[in-house]
């Protein structure tokens, strides 16, 4: 069941949401809530960015939303498919995460890394021991031929710089052919007219593709430039959303110094999570 209600007589029916989170709680530790109580409906082909201050529960909600994490209260559907119950493994292909640190293998090559975003449709020994058919590895290089880093196919990861690096995590994740993507801070460690340049070649990919995007930016000039709606999330709850070019510098920061309102505790203290990857 999708969380999307009816539309009312007259009314255009409602898209069902690509990612929906209600009322969504999580803790690593018993009672220390990092969220509290999210809700968030992103429409399909929808490029969000998710701000906040440092330690506001940004990455943990990736995470979440990226299945990597249990969800001990509330409720996350990805793609109409309820996250919070089991997502069959053909799900999970559908979303693609790129942590903070890319998760790349730096001692192979950009080529080998992008082709590891397909390793999940060839489960046989073949692709275990690295022969790709000969159509996957075309992809792989056409996909690093997009971002423009053909000529880096065959270089090491350790030797590529931190953009060309962010580039192939984009590729590795093209190749997975998701529907959802969910990228972490993934250009925080460039400047920004790289970062501006490595995002708006990932919207592109996206609106060709079709695909929803969610993004943790900390730039807020990104966010108005790339993003076409911007969450903030402060102490792990939602305290805006709005059309990205509506925030301004000065609003995000009067709602990131706004003294905290206190926000109720889950009534049943025994729902704890525990990362198990932590
Ligand atoms: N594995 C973990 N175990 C225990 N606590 C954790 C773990 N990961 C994160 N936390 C805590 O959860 C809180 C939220 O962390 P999270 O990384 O989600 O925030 P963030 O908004 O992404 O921060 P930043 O912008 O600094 O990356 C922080 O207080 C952090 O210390």
């Amino acid at each position: 069941m999708t969380p999307s209600r009816s539309s009312l007589p007259g009314e255009a029916p409602l898209e069902a949401p690509a990612i929906a989170a209600e009322d969504l709680w999580f803790a690593y530790r018993p009672g220390a809530w990092i969220l509290r109580g999210v809700s968030l409906r992103v429409p399909p082909g929808g490029f969000w960015a998710i701000m906040g201050p440092s330690g506001a529960g940004k990455t943990t909600l990736m995470r979440i939303l990226a299945g990597l994490l249990p969800i001990p209260r509330g409720r996350v559907f990805v793609l109409g498919h309820p996250l919070h119950e089991s997502l069959p493994p053909a799900m999970r292909r559908m979303v693609g995460y790129i942590p903070q640190q890319l998760g790349l293998v730096r001692g192979l090559t950009a080529l080998e890394n992008v082709l590891m975003g397909a390793l999940a449709r060839h489960d046989g020994w073949r692709t275990a021991l690295g022969f790709f058919p000969r159509a996957e590895i075309e992809r792989a290089y056409a996909l690093l031929d997009a971002l423009g880093l053909a000529e880096k196919a065959g270089e090491k990861v350790i030797r590529l710089s931190g953009g060309e690096r962010q580039r192939v995590a984009i590729a590795r994740t093209l190749m997975q052919d998701p529907q959802v993507i969910l990228a972490d801070e993934f250009v925080s460690d460039l400047d920004l007219p790289r970062a501006a340049q490595v995002l708006g070649r990932v919207r592109e990919l996206a609106r060709e593709r079709g695909l929803t995007v969610i993004l943790n930016l900390h730039e807020i000039q990104l966010v108005q430039e790339f993003a076409d709606h911007v969450a903030v999330l402060k102490e792990g709850r939602i305290v805006h959303e709005s059309a990205a070019a509506a925030l301004s510098w000065p609003a995000l920061r009067e709602l990131i110094e706004a003294p905290s309102e206190p926000s109720p505790v889950p009534a049943v203290p025994s729902l704890i999570a525990v990362d198990p990857r932590a």
